[in-house]
């Protein structure tokens, strides 16, 4: 019989129509009412955690939500943790830093619409979520509309279907039928134990490049932050016509600000050493972001310049795989 921890921090899942519009209301028990196939095989306990439509959320939720698996962890053999959509990317991908080589399904589950409606997608997705949280898998996973999905790949891609989530760069890793749970990945079973790393430094900046951007606004960011991510175009370029960004990134690296490039496109990643562009780019100074997504960079950057603060070591933190988050490194 496998004991799970049910934790709830709000999202449309748990919301109510209220005076302003929707916010979440509902708390764990009452959540845990709506789905009514509770059958054997497992018991659950629920926690309620917040109570926050994810738009509201910070990185320091996501270390309460890191700490509260934590202080769980032995007592259950899988955790499932309801959650608003709209940044349920970025925490999936910061616990799964924060929460490494976990030997126990953490399993991030919301809903597009919420369970208190006639009409929902909570209801499955909370089954499916319990479901997979009782699997013999460890790791951190968002199950959404059926699919599983690495917790450093997920992206929201849509803002009101059911299928609002995508795995980029990498497979679904199961699918969740009626009946029987498809894997489409072989998952490695953990060997290295569970560690558990809540520093983070919120000092970091996202900027998606767009022609036209002042090459001024760099002189102010160095006082401001840690780490630059730069969602640049396309294979990863920086522009050096005209507005001249790249010596301004240039001073920003001399600074000792970690500056990470990416890609707007979704699908495929950086690979900076294809154009005059890309290659302008000192690679001994910049980090590259290889098919990492953004969702998962932030958190990422936040993550280890929390456990350095020497740049270059930070440097080769992002560029090491970590929880699946890199696949393809272009050589
Ligand atoms: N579908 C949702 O959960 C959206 C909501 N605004 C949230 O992220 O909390």
């Amino acid at each position: 019989m496998k004991k799970l921890l049910m934790i709830t921090t709000g999202g449309t899942i748990a919301s109510v129509e209220g005076e302003h519009g929707l916010a979440p209301a509902v708390n764990a028990n009452e959540l845990l009412n709506y789905v009514s196939d509770m059958n054997n095989g497992y018991t659950m306990e629920t926690l309620s955690l917040m109570n926050l439509d994810s738009t509201n959320m910070q990185p320091e939720d996501w270390v309460t939500m890191a700490e509260a698996v934590q202080h769980h962890y032995d007592a259950y053999d899988g955790f499932v943790i309801t959650h608003g959509t709209d940044t349920m990317a970025y925490t999936a991908a910061a616990l799964s830093y924060m929460l490494q080589n976990a030997s126990k399904p953490i399993v991030i589950t919301g809903s597009q619409i919420p369970i208190t409606f006639q009409k929902t997608d909570a209801k499955r997705n909370i089954t499916d979520a319990i479901r997979f949280a009782c699997e013999e898998i460890g790791g951190v996973y968002v199950v959404f509309d059926g699919r599983v999905i690495q917790g450093t790949r997920a992206i929201k891609l849509r803002t009101k279907s059911y299928d609002a989530f995508e795995s980029i760069n990498y497979p679904y890793i199961a699918f969740i039928h009626e009946d029987r749970i498809e894997y489409n990945k072989k998952i490695q079973s953990q060997i290295d134990s569970f560690t558990v790393d809540t520093s983070l430094c919120t000092d970091v900046l996202l900027l998606r490049l767009y022609p036209g951007l002042k090459p001024e606004v760099f002189d102010v960011l160095a006082n401001m932050y840690k780490g630059v991510v730069i969602e640049s175009y396309g294979s990863g370029g920086i522009p050096f016509e005209r507005r001249d960004l790249l010596q301004k990134i240039n001073e920003l690296v001399e600074k000792g600000v970690v500056v990470v490039i990416t890609t707007q496109c979704l699908e495929e990643g950086e690979d900076m050493t294809i154009y005059e562009v890309g290659r302008r780019i000192n690679q001994e100074l910049i980090t590259r972001s290889s098919n990492m997504n953004t969702e998962a960079i932030v958190p990422k950057l936040m993550w280890a310049l929390g456990r350095s603060a020497e740049p270059k070591e930070v440097k080769r933190m992002m560029e090491t795989p970590i929880a699946d988050d890199i696949t393809i490194w272009p050589s």
